[in-house]
């Protein structure tokens, strides 16, 4: 096993491409990625002159509850050849790859998961989930906020150099206001704009529609709409790709947009909050369809780190017996006292209050799966009575965390 260098890139993104399917990427898809690559923190595992592991960690930030933004390794591409599957390279790939993350004193590692079954045993709990929603526009009804009339929409070209930059600085100052969402470092910003005709599955081009308050851009939209018919009329859809709106107004105008669109029918998307206001607009909710699904995995790689860079929404002072066998230098007891200002987290031998594994702080790190739930689960166990009660509330977050989009 060994960090990548440029000319192994081809073979090693081919064997990624391979086992999820094998099915060429566009020109554009795969010029990002290797355009993203972090050789020194991307490794591959080599049987004799054949990769046939591969694994890599970007360089992220990422917002946790109070609003820091903290160092994380973004876990990505894994893959083992499926001639050396179940060997253990999955495993080895893991173990050097936590230890690199803790070198390089990143308190954390997050991740995707291709099946969510993969990566518990590694100490992932899951973090953040994803709401889908097919939502029947013919039927459902919105009603929009004051103000809404006062925000002026216009369609652009998603990928010109202005509304690009619009459409970042409006992401930017979101990022900061929900966990689980990451900084756009240089590059990232073609992301959201990938569109390779490729993959279209008769859709149009991607649309982008900017909201304005005056001079200001306070929104925007990307979707694709999908037409079709049947024997009654249009019955096309609205496929929607990412909104980010800076107020309440602008929010329920772009809504509007979307529900309005002639010739369609439904708006769909995949991955929005599972708080997504436009759940309180509309007229009736069962009409929409909505289901979560798991979405960020986070490790705590640096448990007493991880634990000081957040706030806690109500003052705790507790101790956990922290089980980790897969990065045992996390194991034991650290005491955590915090507020919403802030927080230390330091080893001690006083008696512990909760104990847990690792997986269950990943999951409630970031205020998204509650300690109370986890415990009635029997993954978290109250060691002093009256524990849970004081702590689970802490850990919670004023808006759901969310991951904005895959890496
Ligand atoms: C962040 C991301 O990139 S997510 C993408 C993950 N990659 C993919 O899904 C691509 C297709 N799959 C693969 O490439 C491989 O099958 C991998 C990477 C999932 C597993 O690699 P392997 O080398 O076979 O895993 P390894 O032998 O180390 O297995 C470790 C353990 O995980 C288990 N495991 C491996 N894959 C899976 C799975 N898909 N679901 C459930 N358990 C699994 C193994 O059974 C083993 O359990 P054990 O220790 O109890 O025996």
């Amino acid at each position: 096993m060994r960090v990548l260098r440029p000319d192994d890139w081809d073979e090693w993104y081919g064997k990624v491409q391979l086992a999820f399917g094998g099915v060429p990427e566009s020109a554009e898809e795969r010029a990002l990625w290797n355009d993203l690559t972090e050789y020194d923190r991307f490794i591959g595992a080599w049987d004799g002159t054949e990769c046939v592991g591969t694994a890599g960690a970007f360089t992220f930030g990422i917002t946790v509850p109070g609003g820091a933004s903290v160092r994380a390794a973004g876990v990505t591409m894994v893959s083992v050849a499926s001639t050396h599957r179940r060997r253990g390279v999955l495993t080895s790939m893991m173990r050097r790859q936590l230890d690199d993350v803790r070198s390089w004193g990143e308190p954390l590692a997050v991740l995707t998961a291709s099946e969510p079954a993969i990566y518990g045993r590694f100490g992932y709990g899951i973090a953040t989930q994803q709401l889908r929603a097919e939502i029947d526009t013919t039927r459902v009804r919105l009603s929009v906020p004051d103000g809404t009339d006062d925000v002026r929409l216009r369609l652009v070209k998603p990928d010109a150099p202005d509304v690009r930059d619009a459409c970042e600085a409006v992401y930017a100052r979101q990022v900061p206001t929900r966990p689980g969402m990451l900084e756009r470092r240089p590059g990232w910003e073609r992301l959201p704009l990938l569109d390779p005709e490729s993959d279209r599955k008769g859709t149009s081009p991607l649309q982008c529609v900017l909201a304005r308050r005056g001079d200001e851009v306070v929104g925007y939209a990307r979707y694709f709409n999908k037409p079709d018919w049947d024997a009654a009329g249009p019955t096309g859809a609205i496929e929607l790709r990412d909104l980010e709106a800076l107020d309440p107004a602008a929010y329920a105008a772009l809504w509007r947009h979307l529900f309005g669109i002639d010739l369609t029918a439904t708006v769909k998307t995949y991955n929005r909050p599972l708080d997504d206001a436009w759940q309180h607009l509309v007229s009736d909710n069962r009409r929409c369809d909505v289901a979560p699904r798991d979405s960020l995995h986070v490790r705590l790689v640096d448990v007493g780190a991880a634990l000081e860079a957040r706030t806690y929404q109500t003052p705790v002072d507790v101790v956990f017996e922290v089980e980790d066998a897969f990065c045992p230098w996390n194991a034991g007891r650290w005491r955590l006292t915090g507020d919403p200002k802030g927080a230390s987290c330091a080893r001690t031998d006083d008696p512990a209050d909760l104990s847990l594994s690792v997986r269950e702080l990943g999951a409630a790190y970031l205020g998204g799966a509650s300690l109370t739930s986890l415990a009635a689960a029997g993954r978290v166990r109250e060691l002093r009575q009256g524990a849970l009660a004081e702590v689970s509330p802490a850990f919670a977050s004023v808006v759901a965390p969310w991951l904005p989009h895959g890496f």
